[in-house]
């Protein structure tokens, strides 16, 4: 079989030069990249085998969860998380080369919204009464913004999306806080993890629970079912479950791998609790070079 047949197709929130392109091409560099325009058409592809694989965002350093990502994976999807991966994200803000110094005819800004909520103080206090508009992504946002010629809108987008784009960077690291890291999930059909394992790798187990009701201290049973066995949990958060108010589901992020016997262990006492249980499977983290 020749080489070719052997490489991936990678299904990325696109189009080229997004965040979560970059992500992916740092995972992958050699295999096939296939562009799709929002995070359920993503996973959908990997869901009806279009793609071996899905890379999307699931949690932002200064805004906390993607929502649609969570939602989806728990209420749509039967996926698993074959890796993580970690990126630094830099936001600027992108406008096209003819308006270079021209910011103060500034009309609107376009961005994926995690990204304009990323730059929320900067964009307030210079550009205040400037239009913002949340777009597919920021790649996406800078294709338009290169597409443009006739008013004098921006993106806030990476720096490779200037280069891609053809588009001035008018504004550098416009994000809020200095520490701004995505986490991506890594989606696949098929319950394997990536095949390379990072140095001092740490495994880690990504559950979603709903808890019985009407029992009364029912998380901190959950709680406790990890925490007498000693296993660390790295992130608990809840979601609404859609089904009325203060009806959640827990997303739990455990270190450890579900294969252990103490894991084991873990899972028969929540069912034993009357919890339902979905595991997106065990998975290391990869970071990218900044
Ligand atoms: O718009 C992009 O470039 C994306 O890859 C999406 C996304 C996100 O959804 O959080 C990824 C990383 C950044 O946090 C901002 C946007």
């Amino acid at each position: 079989m020749s080489q070719q047949q052997w490489e991936k197709r990678i299904a990325y929130l696109g189009p080229e030069a997004s965040f979560t392109y970059l992500a992916t091409k740092g995972l992958f560099p050699n295999d096939w990249h296939i562009p799709y325009q929002s995070i359920p058409e993503c996973i959908e592809a990997v869901a009806e085998e279009k793609v071996e694989l899905a890379v999307v965002p699931v949690e932002n350093a200064l805004e906390g969860s993607v929502p649609l990502t969570v939602d989806y994976l728990f209420h749509e999807a039967e996926l698993f998380v074959t890796a993580e991966v970690m990126s630094k994200i830099q936001q600027h803000l992108l406008v096209n080369k003819k308006y270079a110094n021209q910011l103060d005819m500034l009309e609107e800004i376009y961005s994926h919204p995690h990204a304009l909520a990323q730059c929320h103080k900067f964009l307030f206090y210079n550009h205040g009464g400037v239009k913002q508009t949340p777009y597919a992504s920021t790649a996406a946002a800078a294709e338009l913004v290169s597409k443009t010629e006739d008013r004098c809108i921006a993106a806030v987008a990476n720096a490779s999306a200037a280069v891609k784009y053809g588009l001035h960077i008018a504004e550098t690291n416009i994000h809020d806080f200095h520490f701004n890291h995505t986490r991506f999930f890594v989606l696949s059909k098929q319950n394997i993890r990536h095949g390379i394992v990072p140095l001092k790798a740490q495994p880690k187990t990504t559950f979603m629970l709903t808890l019985p009701t009407d029992v009364s201290g029912a998380l901190h049973q959950v709680l406790s079912v990890f925490a007498w066995r000693k296993i660390n949990l790295s992130k608990i958060e809840s979601r609404p479950l859609k089904t009325g108010l203060g009806n959640y589901f827990f997303i739990i992020d455990i270190l450890a791998d579900e294969d252990e016997p103490m894991m084991k262990g873990a899972v028969e006492e929540l069912k034993a609790l009357g919890c339902t249980l979905k595991s997106l499977g065990t998975y290391f983290t990869y970071v990218t070079p900044e």
